[in-house]
């Protein structure tokens, strides 16, 4: 299967070479000239291009230039050895003259395919030696990302504690899982726990266990989610949540290595590796007296940062890919690809819910999508969808953003829309408006809506 783009003005011979090549499982796209393949296509996605010498326009070679890494077969009536050679000359890799036979035809668009492949496995072997990316899954090349890998690959195989710091959705938990699986404990097990979802009144037996009786409902006794973890990896997402009497016994797990269950004197030994992550920052909470000064030191060994996704300009079109990939095969959909234009829309907005925002979008227009093509209005993008970074003031802090984005979006989206493009839930705004002191204005349409 390989990305075929056709630029061919007459319909008929689009058709029926795009009825040809997708009898060969290819994905086709097409184009009617060389200016609306420009406008309209991202070139460099394709595996293959087969352009029509004469166009309307400019003329099928000019396509060579737009995009010299796609080979390009270049078609023509007027087959004279001077305009092949002249094609070849100027980058095509190959060239047919029509009327031209099917099988003809195929053979010279298989023998295409197949130099590219080769040459894109040299490539990557190439780019396999050339890049760090030692982190699978995670996807990124810019300085804070090598950063971020280089970090995970030093620490992962010790045993120290790691805080990894960032707002929502910008992949703690990707990197809490590689610390894990870069581990010597990665046969033992990861327990995750999301300090924010679980009720105060319950975090400690959660995760320290009880005693039968210790409280209220405690039936029998019960293994804590520490104990879980024991020869493994314990991460605590959201551990600035956690509250201070469940924050002492967390300092006596990573002191003395061992835990006490709720109701229990006796101490039991537990090995178990911590990372915790946050994004709130642990410094100020220790200030307002919310957050135990020792144990953030203890836990405060190692840092990892992960930029916000509108820091990352240049990772985003691999990522936007990656995560279409992923989409598409867990939905089970056919290939598809960004348009130039929803690529550049990618890159301008300012994704405040970062990558998990980016995944949602990508998700969605997956499923809403009738055409292979992924165009702006599907992903849900609209120009000035949002305020640009770049036009923002380079200080300007999460919660401006934030406050920009809803008074700019409020009065032509529902809530769980506003929602859904900030990447939060629909609680999760309510809860920021009320903060950040910009209540809902009330709409009519939205009375169904709850
Ligand atoms: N660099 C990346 N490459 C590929 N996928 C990523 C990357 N960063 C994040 N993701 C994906 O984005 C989604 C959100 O990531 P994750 O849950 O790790 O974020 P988080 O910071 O822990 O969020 P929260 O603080 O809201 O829990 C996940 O599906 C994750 O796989």
């Amino acid at each position: 299967m390989a990305y075929v783009l056709i630029i061919e003005d007459e319909n008929v011979i689009r058709q029926s070479l795009r009825r040809l090549l997708e009898k060969r499982q290819h994905v086709v796209a097409e184009a009617d000239s060389v200016e609306s393949a420009v406008r309209e296509q991202d070139l460099t996605g394709f595996d293959l291009i087969i352009a029509d010498l004469r166009l309307p326009g400019a003329d099928g070679t000019a396509i060579l230039e737009r995009a010299p890494d796609v080979p390009t077969i270049i078609m023509t009536s007027y087959a004279s050895v001077r305009s092949a050679v002249e094609a070849m000359k100027l980058g095509a890799l190959d060239y047919i003259a029509k009327p031209f036979d099917n099988d003809e035809l195929l053979l010279t668009v298989e023998r295409a395919l197949k130099e590219k492949r080769l040459e894109r496995q040299n490539a990557a072997l190439k780019a396999d030696l050339d890049r760090d990316y030692p982190v699978s899954g995670i996807v990124g090349t810019c300085k804070a990302m090598r950063d971020v890998f280089d970090r995970i690959t030093r620490v992962a195989p010790t045993t120290t504690t790691v805080l990894v710091l960032g707002e929502s959705g910008t992949g703690k938990e990707l990197v809490a899982r590689a610390l894990h699986e870069k581990s010597e404990r990665s046969d033992g097990p990861m327990i995750t726990v999301n300090c924010a979802a679980i009720p105060d009144s319950l975090i400690e037996a959660e995760l320290f266990g009880h005693e039968k009786g210790a409280f209220t409902g405690a039936v029998g006794a019960r293994q804590g989610l520490v104990e879980s973890a024991d020869g493994g990896t314990l991460f605590l997402d959201e551990i600035g949540e956690l509250p201070l009497a469940a924050q002492a016994r967390l300092l006596r797990v990573l002191q003395e290595g061992e835990i006490r269950r709720v109701g229990s004197s006796r101490p039991r030994h537990v090995d178990v590796r911590l990372v915790a992550a946050t994004h709130r920052d642990l410094s100020r909470l220790v200030s307002a007296g919310d957050f135990r000064e020792d144990l953030y030191f203890r836990i405060n060994v190692m840092e990892i940062r992960l930029p916000p996704l509108r820091e990352r300009g240049e990772d985003l079109p691999d990522l936007a890919r990656h995560l279409l990939e992923r989409a598409r095969k867990r939905l089970k959909s056919p290939p598809m690809r960004f348009s130039n234009e929803t690529m550049e829309g990618i890159r301008r907005y300012g994704w405040p819910g970062n990558v998990r925002e980016l995944e949602n979008a990508i998700e969605r227009a997956v499923i809403l999508s009738d055409s292979t093509v992924i165009t702006p209005d599907i992903l849900g993008l609209r120009p000035d969808d949002a305020p640009q970074p770049d036009t923002a003031s380079p200080g300007l802090s999460l919660e401006d953003y934030f406050r920009q984005f809803v008074l700019a979006n409020q009065d032509h989206c529902t809530e769980t829309e506003l929602a859904r493009r900030l990447g939060i839930s629909r609680k999760a705004l309510w809860e920021k408006r009320q903060r950040l002191g910009i209540p809902r204005r009330p709409r009519m349409e939205e009375s169904q809506e709850g």
